[in-house]
């Protein structure tokens, strides 16, 4: 087997459901990405986009009805065994019988896996050690999440796919998820995440792909995916003052600008240089900008511009644009 570096190898990967022609429906439409080891890659995208789909595809539950899977250089759906022991899968639904207790569960599933993990080491992973003798029905939704990840870490795998892993999780469960998540990868873990949550995505993943319509519409690493949007200033023009006593916008690198009721936005690509010329003529004249907020884009803003279809860098927002109209100081 030579892989070389890369651990999840997916080509032009197809799934349709039911027959060809109008009454099936094709669900996956040629995606493809590489997962290297020891690298966490989240695969986002809106409701019905494609990701459980394809992600079924790389677990080995079902058969391509075009391209290439491979995992750890394994086909999963034809190779399963060759893969399965090496594969954590936290699914959507654990769906394990829910009159055990916790640590019941986890020895039960503990007797199926190579490898496993003790039940108390299992358990304190996920923090539900004092849960261990409670009924898994009477767990709440994020004691149960926990419980499935115990059980997808039970045979220590080199590729862990997380499906939705902190849905229904507080705050405070959320980010000790995403420490272990941490600790995982730092200790060589290969992981495949879904997450409806973009601020997971952000936290955690190396690279990243967007989902729509089946395919895959935006890809690279966090700080690239949302490089390609415009930062954004915002600030309450002062008393007397108008955008068009301003320093020309474009030479302050200002590629868009808004103005609602004496609130100012402007989007530039450099945003260090626009606060800086910005700063300058306030402190120049000698007035405050309230208000004032400089950011770059959040992965959320250019996830619902590329997931809504938008994709431009600079799409309008329908808000009304300034006229830069105003008189000289
Ligand atoms: N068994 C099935 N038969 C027919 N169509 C299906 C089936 N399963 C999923 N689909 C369709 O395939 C598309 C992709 O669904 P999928 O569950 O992969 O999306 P998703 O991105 O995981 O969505 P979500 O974020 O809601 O989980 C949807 O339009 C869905 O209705």
């Amino acid at each position: 087997m030579d892989i070389g570096d890369s651990v999840i190898d997916v080509t032009g990967l197809r799934r349709r459901y039911g027959p060809s022609g109008d009454k099936g429906f094709e669900a996956v439409r040629g995606v493809s990405f590489t997962v290297r080891r020891g690298e966490l890659f989240a695969l986002l995208g809106t409701n019905g986009a494609g990701k459980t789909s394809t992600v079924e595809l790389l677990e080995g539950l079902a058969r391509p009805t075009g391209g290439q899977v491979r995992v750890l250089g394994h086909d999963p759906y034809t190779e399963r065994r060759a893969v399965r022991p090496r594969v954590g899968v936290m699914l959507q639904e654990g769906g394990f019988p829910s009159d055990l207790t916790v640590a019941e569960t986890v020895r039960m599933w503990a007797g199926c896996t190579t490898g496993a993990r003790p039940v108390a080491e299992a358990l304190a992973l996920v923090e539900l050690s004092d849960r261990s003798g409670v009924r898994v029905k009477q767990l709440s939704g994020g004691e149960r999440r926990r419980l499935d990840l115990a059980l997808a870490l039970l045979g220590r795998p080199e590729v862990l796919f997380l499906d939705e892993p902190t849905t229904g999780l507080d705050p405070e469960a959320r980010h000790n998820t995403w420490d272990l998540v941490r600790r995982l990868r730092a200790e060589g873990t290969t992981v495949l995440l879904t997450t409806h949550y973009l601020e997971e995505a952000e936290a955690l993943a190396d690279r990243l792909a967007i989902m729509r319509d089946g395919e895959i519409v935006s890809a690279g690493a966090p700080g690239e995916v949302i490089g390609a949007y415009p930062a954004r200033i915002r600030f309450v023009m002062p008393v007397g003052w108008f955008v068009g006593d301003l320093p020309p916008l474009a030479e302050l690198g200002v590629t868009r600008h808004e103005e609602t009721d004496g609130r100012i936005e402007l989007q530039t690509h450099e945003l260090q240089r626009t606060l800086t010329g910005l700063l300058l003529w306030a402190r120049e004249r000698g007035v405050e900008l309230e208000g004032l907020d400089a950011r770059t884009a959040s992965l959320e803003e250019a996830f619902l511009a590329i997931a809504g279809g938008r994709g431009g860098t600079d799409a309008g927002s329908g808000a009304r644009v300034g006229s830069g109209t105003g008189r000289g100081k």
